[in-house]
């Protein structure tokens, strides 16, 4: 039998009490050296966050593994995979992202991946998530956009953002990811990011283009449940520091902590 969700369960936990985290995003290729590696997840590791997230949309470096075996040798804090593909998966992490770009209409990243990376999901140890994967237009092509040769959903387009969410739902998604894409030139707005929160009950993660302090805030304000943030961190770690403290603050304001 398969073991429980127990990183999941946990998260949904905190996620019920309303409480805001913070997830910090690995891209393998961008990786400079080790030590630039070492210095970005010791950072983490004081700042306490979340959970680690490793992948891409296209990695060409023989960097993912090693990834994920430096941030496990060094923390209990568990490392997510979040795979562009069935190529990029490595047993060494704690839990994948099983996304479904339910924002598109690509059978391949609806169930074609799918098939191809559940024999060996199943007898893994890893947490498998089942989680719908939308992505929503940020003002820029992203990597993620022209890899998977979808169309994001429009920016402003409310109702199909919130029907997409209650549909990933109703389908059993465990987790609602709304991506705005790794770089976007503007992040998911917030009244986006309160409609489709509305509409669901599930958790919801929000990532793309945020890259300070204030967006953060304004992400978790309209009701993400998680942020994830990568390019601008990779640019300046210290803003991992910034994104922590005020995480704290604000759950302290909502008396979560
Ligand atoms: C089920 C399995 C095994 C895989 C899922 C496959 C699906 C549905 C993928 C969705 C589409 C996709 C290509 C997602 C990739 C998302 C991702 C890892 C983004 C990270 O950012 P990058 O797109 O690599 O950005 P950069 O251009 O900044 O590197
Ligand atoms: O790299 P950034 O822009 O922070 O995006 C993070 C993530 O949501 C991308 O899929
Ligand atoms: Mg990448």
């Amino acid at each position: 039998m398969h073991q429980k969700k127990k990183i999941l369960s946990k998260l949904n936990l905190s996620v019920s009490e309303g409480k805001k985290a913070f997830a910090l995003l690995i891209d393998p290729d961008k990786v400079q050296n080790l030590q630039e590696l070492q210095r970005v997840i010791h950072t983490a590791i004081e700042c306490k966050v979340d959970f680690f997230m490793v992948g891409g949309s296209l990695i060409l470096s023989d960097f993912l593994g090693p990834c994920i075996s430096h941030i496990k040798a060094l923390t209990e804090i568990p490392v997510v995979l979040f795979p562009g593909n069935n190529q990029y998966i490595d047993l060494q992490a704690d839990a994948i992202f099983y996304l479904s770009l339910i924002s598109g209409r690509n059978p391949d990243l609806l169930i074609g991946q799918h098939v191809l990376s559940a024999p060996i999901l199943k007898r893994s140890q890893m947490e498998v998530w089942p989680t719908g994967y939308m992505l929503i237009d940020g003002g820029n092509k992203t990597s993620v956009s022209y890899m998977s040769n979808t169309t994001p959903i429009p920016k402003d387009k409310y109702d199909i953002a919130m029907s997409t969410a209650i549909a990933g739902e109703l389908l059993g998604q465990q987790l609602i990811y709304m991506d705005a894409g790794s770089g976007a030139d503007q992040m998911i707005s917030e009244r986006m990011i309160a409609s489709v929160k509305r509409a669901i009950d599930i958790p919801l993660i929000i990532g793309g283009g945020i890259n300070n302090v204030q967006k953060a805030k304004s992400a978790w304000k309209s009701g993400a449940d998680v942020i994830v943030v990568g390019n601008a961190i990779e640019k300046d770690p210290e803003l991992l520091i910034e994104i922590t403290e005020a995480k704290t603050l604000l759950n302290q304001q909502l008396n979560v902590h």
